[in-house]
This record gives C-alpha cells, sequence and structure tokens, in this order.
C-alpha cells in the first residue's frame, strides 16, 4: 500500500450522530483526507450503505444552534455534486446544492457538543482549503487562515449580460457559505477595472476576482502593472467566474482541477467551487509590445488572421453568448483569408520536442530539411527598420497612403516608435479583406503606462532578431500564440500546457489548407485531438518570444481577445509572473 493512498483513507475524525430533521436516524461518519464516509446506524440498512461526499464537492461547513433551550448542536456541510439532467436531447450535467446537517447530542450540556461540532467544521474546512492535517491534528478554529476578503469586479455587459443574475443565484450565495467576505462592484464602462485596481489599498484584499469574460481580467492585470508597487501589487492572487462568451482561462482552471470539459453553468459552479478552496498557483504573464511601442501584460493570446477575424467580427453576433463564434467561424470559413507575414521565435529547444508531427526541429530549432521550401531561417544583420524601408521602396510605388491602416502614429522621437509609413505591406491577399466594414472600430486607445519586468529576451521592435531565433515567412491563415489549454471554454488548443511552464505554445496554419480541412482542425479542438491529425498545415513551436510582422495591408491583431493596433508586435514570456486562484492542488507537469 503507498503511503498516498494510506494518508488519503487514514481517518481523521470519526462519531455517531443524528441529523436534522431528526427522524430517530443515526449515522456514523468517518471523515478521511478525500471526502466524508456516510453509514446508516439507525434504522440499520439491510444491506451495508455507505455514502461518500468527496471534499471536491463541498465549499464550506457551518456550525449553528436551533433554540437555546438545546443541548444539542449542528453543523452543516454545504456539498455541489454533479448530477445528470434529463435535457430534451438527451442528458446534461449540472452541480445541485445539497446541505447535509448533523446533529451532535452525545454530552448532555451544550458547550461540550458545540465543541464537537466545532472540532468537525474545523477539520472539513481545513481539507476544503487544502490545509495539511492528519489524525493527529488538534482541529482548533486557529488551524484556519483568517476570513478571505475578495474583491469581485462584475461586468454587466459580458457575455449574454446576465452575469448579475448568475452572481445571485450562485455565486454571492456559495461564497457566503465559504465564509468569504466580499465586496462586489460593477463595472460601468470600459478600463473602469483597470482604473480601479490602480487606487486599491493591496492589504485590504486577499484575491481579485472578476466576473466576467477574459477581457475584463485583461484590464485587471495591466492595471495592477500600471501601479508603482507593480512588483507586489501582481502578486495578488487573480482569479475569474466565467460570465462572458469564450470564458478560456476558466476552461484551463477546470481542466487543471480535472473536471470534465463544461459550459455554462457547469463551467461556473465548477469555477465558483475552486474559487471557495481558495488555492492559489503562479501564472506566466506575456509582456507584448504593439509597433506604436505600447507594452501590456497578456495571460491568454497573441492571435492574428482567422482566430482574431472571428472574434472581432463575432461581437455582433454577442447575444448568442459563446455560439458567437460557431456562427462567426462559417463566416469566416466561407470567405476564407490569408495573410503574409514574417514570424520569428526563440524555440525552446532543451524542455519539449514538437508536438505536430507534422513539424521537426532542427537541434537549434529551425525546421528540418523537407520542409525547407516553405519555411526558411532568416538571421538578419541589417535592421528591421532598414529592412522595411527597403521593402517599402520597393512596393511604395503601388501604395496609395490613404490605404494605409489606422494604426496609431507614434510619437516621433519615441525610441520604439515605428514610422507607419515605413510597415511593408505586400499586395493584399484576398479582395474581401478591403472590406473593412466587416471590423469593429478600434477603440480610442488610452495610453497607460505600463510597467514590470524587462523584456530581457527581445530587443526593441525596431531592432534586428538575435541569431539564434528562427524566421518564417508564410502566406498564414492564421497565427497563434497561446499560453493556457484553453482558447474558449471548449477550445482545447494547447492541452499540454501548464500555468506556469515558462512557455509560448505558438501555433500557426499555413495557406493552402482546404476550408473542409480548417473546420475539421477547430471541430478536433473540441477535445484537443487536432494534435494528432498530423495536419501538414499545422505547425506547433514551443517558444520563449516571437515577433510577428504581417505583410499583409489589413487584417485583426488581438491580446487576450481585444483588439490591438495593427502592425508589427512582439512578445516574450515572463514566468510566474502573477498568481491565479485555481483552487486545485493537482499540478499538472508540463508534458510533451
Ligand atoms: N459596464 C460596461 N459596459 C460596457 N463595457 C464594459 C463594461 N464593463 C466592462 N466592459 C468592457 O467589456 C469588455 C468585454 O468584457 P468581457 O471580457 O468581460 O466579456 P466577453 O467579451 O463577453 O468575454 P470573453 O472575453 O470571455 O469573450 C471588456 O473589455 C471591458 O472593458
Amino acid at each position: 500500500m503507498s503511503l498516498g493512498y494510506w494518508q488519503s483513507s487514514e481517518t481523521l475524525l470519526h462519531g455517531e450522530f443524528g441529523v436534522y430533521p431528526s427522524k430517530g436516524i443515526r449515522y456514523a461518519l468517518s471523515l478521511t483526507q478525500t471526502g466524508l464516509h456516510i453509514q446508516r446506524l439507525v434504522p440499520k440498512p439491510e444491506d451495508d450503505q455507505r455514502t461518500v461526499v468527496p471534499i471536491l464537492d463541498m465549499v464550506g461547513c457551518h456550525t449553528l444552534r436551533r433554540s437555546s433551550s438545546e443541548t444539542f448542536a449542528y453543523f452543516s456541510i454545504y456539498t455541489y455534486p454533479l448530477k445528470k439532467k434529463k435535457v430534451t436531447m438527451g442528458s446534461s450535467r449540472t452541480r445541485q446544492r445539497t446541505v447535509r446537517t448533523f446533529r451532535v447530542d452525545e454530552a448532555s450540556d451544550y458547550s461540550k457538543n458545540q465543541a464537537a461540532a466545532e472540532k468537525w467544521a474545523v477539520a472539513i474546512k481545513c481539507l476544503i482549503q487544502g490545509i495539511p492535517i492528519s489524525s493527529e491534528t488538534d482541529f482548533v478554529p486557529g488551524l484556519l487562515p483568517r476570513t478571505r476578503r475578495l474583491l469581485l469586479l462584475l461586468n454587466p455587459c459580458g457575455g449574454r449580460g446576465n452575469s448579475l443574475q448568475q452572481c445571485h443565484s450562485h455565486i454571492l450565495p456559495m461564497i457566503t457559505e465559504a465564509d468569504i467576505s466580499y465586496n462586489l462592484i460593477q463595472t460601468e464602462r470600459q478600463n473602469h477595472a483597470r482604473e480601479l485596481v490602480q487606487a486599491i489599498s493591496l492589504e485590504e484584499w486577499d484575491g481579485i476576482v472578476v466576473i466576467s469574460g477574459d477581457g475584463l481580467l485583461y484590464e485587471v492585470i495591466n492595471g495592477l502593472m500600471e501601479r508603482s508597487d507593480w512588483e507586489d501589487a501582481i502578486k495578488m492572487p487573480i482569479g475569474i467566474l466565467p460570465c462572458g462568451s469564450g470564458n478560456a482561462l476558466a476552461g484551463a482552471i477546470n481542466y487543471n482541477a480535472g473536471f470534465e470539459q463544461a459550459m455554462g453553468s457547469e463551467l461556473l459552479l465548477n469555477c465558483i467551487l475552486l474559487l471557495c478552496r481558495g488555492t492559489v498557483m503562479p501564472m506566466d504573464l506575456v509582456s507584448v509590445t504593439t509597433c506604436s511601442g505600447i507594452r501590456s501584460f497578456s495571460f491568454l493570446s497573441v492571435a492574428w488572421g482567422f482566430i482574431s477575424d472571428v472574434d472581432i467580427e463575432s461581437e455582433k453576433y454577442r447575444h448568442m453568448g459563446s455560439a458567437r463564434f460557431t456562427v462567426g467561424t462559417m463566416v469566416r470559413v466561407a470567405s476564407l483569408r490569408t495573410y503574409k507575414g514574417r514570424l520569428s521565435y526563440l524555440p525552446v529547444l532543451d524542455a519539449h520536442r514538437p508536438i505536430c508531427r507534422s513539424i521537426t526541429l532542427a537541434p537549434n530549432g529551425s525546421l528540418v530539411p523537407f520542409q525547407r521550401s516553405q519555411l526558411h531561417r532568416t538571421v538578419s544583420d541589417m535592421g528591421l527598420c532598414e529592412e522595411r524601408n527597403v521593402m517599402y521602396k520597393r512596393s511604395s510605388a503601388s501604395l496609395d497612403t490613404n490605404e494605409l491602416p489606422s494604426f496609431e502614429t507614434p510619437s516621433p522621437g519615441s525610441p520604439t516608435a515605428l514610422n507607419s509609413s515605413s510597415f511593408p505591406f505586400d499586395s493584399v491577399s484576398d479582395s474581401s479583406q478591403q472590406d473593412s466594414t466587416l471590423h469593429r472600430e478600434m477603440e480610442p486607445t488610452i495610453h497607460h503606462q505600463v510597467n514590470g519586468p524587462k523584456d530581457d529576451l527581445v530587443p526593441a521592435l525596431e531592432q534586428p532578431i538575435p541569431k539564434t531565433w528562427v524566421t518564417v515567412e508564410e502566406d498564414f491563415v492564421l497565427v497563434l500564440a497561446i499560453y493556457q489549454s484553453h482558447l474558449g471554454a471548449d477550445l482545447f488548443t494547447a492541452p499540454f500546457s501548464c500555468f506556469n511552464d515558462g512557455l509560448i505554445h505558438l501555433f500557426f496554419v499555413k495557406a493552402g489548407i482546404s476550408r473542409a480541412a480548417l473546420v475539421r482542425l477547430f471541430l478536433a479542438m473540441e477535445k484537443g485531438n487536432h494534435i494528432e491529425m498530423e495536419c501538414p498545415y499545422l505547425v506547433h513551436v514551443p517558444v520563449r518570444a516571437f515577433r510577428l510582422e504581417p505583410l499583409t495591408r489589413k487584417g485583426i491583431i488581438t491580446v487576450d481577445g481585444e483588439r490591438v493596433e495593427y502592425g508589427p508586435v512582439q512578445a516574450q514570456v515572463h514566468n510566474g509572473l502573477s498568481n491565479l486562484i485555481t483552487g486545485s492542488n493537482r499540478v499538472r507537469m508540463a508534458s510533451v
């Protein structure tokens, strides 16, 4: 018998109790590291029936007294087990609240019964919160940390716009059962959350939790990084309760905890359950610099091409919730575009081997010969700006300056500023791209001063890339840099990704893929099977940094699903810079 098994089956507490409401029924309870074993004693069942309530399904435990004339004390355990629910077309799963109240009645005076009830409540709460205990532990309230205080930021407009309703029906009742105190603030506009977290006093909070989609968390992270005390601020545990359309990070948290892939209220309830447990893990952040030198911190992705087009163009179907992406995908597949660009990256050679069998890296991180015809390594000794100028001169004759993209003009003399007129554009690869009416207009960019660690792996955007990098020049259908397992709650894009693996998973799909094959890839992505399809157009490389230079005139680049200025963009990972409330003690190792 392994030590782990012995520890998990070790009985921490054992006792016999009545129940409330009392009908003469009595139970024997045994508490182990993983669950509460309940066996009915009276009336004695015909067979040895035991129910095991997993600790994983519990959010809290309270002691109570029903009346001052009684000597009995009670403890109530709040659980949310997954139940199968019959629906018109088959079945679906949902978590159902179940409260079990036990009566402690062994002693003839209340204080002794209350002390016993308290002991059980403390032990159960320790298990829920992952506080190490054993049968030797003295279960006193001092074992528990002080009540956690969470700042809840709710976007009433996220997803289908029902976050406030979800908050009142599920979130607040559950976190109250978990003894969490909170302040709930509804965001009133874009950037409100960003401003709020810049002004909070850090010591007043144990965590900031967004009740929204991924976009609001992006604001929170960048608001924290804009503070002068960013080094402390970014260590504030952050969490997410999914009420958006994509809910990628929630999908990753759900997966990390070992739950089955979930959507909607099942995903929300799983995430509340995990929030109540409260375990925190380091999470990588990626600093992203766009062409005017604006730096932001991203926790999810940088996307260009098919994925960012769908994300932004499907804004108009927001009322559909997550179905907006399905509709958006179909629309975009029907008029598939390709984008010419140059993608440079710093490959990770030691820790991981490539995932897609369609790509093989040579020991130096470049692609092996059979793919050299499509992809080549470029080590430029020439400054990027010089390269751009050369290319611009080459193509300027055919460029109408009125058609230049509307990205923000950098301030003159800015060290990282690029001259927009020196941005090299190849001819537009698809005539439909000229239709900019499909694109959501960019919100006016507010210039926030983001602090943060130095980007030591990437040179300034106008500088050439280091010789150790690999460059690929291609017609792309999409480029996606992702550092979470999920791109949406049902898009299991990088199954091997962990919160703090220090990796950016760079995917790209090359032009030439058929519409049908692209649809098949996305369908397979739901279960994370797209990697095994060995699609020759799909490439994955684990990297620490990358630079993307679009050579196509118009397009959409998104960072964490938010549109940013179009043009060259580069990024590098900062390992474990933030702290994420994952609620799980499971440590998934990077497994490629
Ligand atoms: N009261 C508000 N009115 C309008 N926009 C808001 C408000 N509060 C926040 N926002 C903005 O809404 C944007 C989108 O929010 P959020 O990410 O929460 O939802 P979503 O886009 O539906 O979800 P996902 O990012 O998962 O797809 C954020 O960038 C945020 O700035």
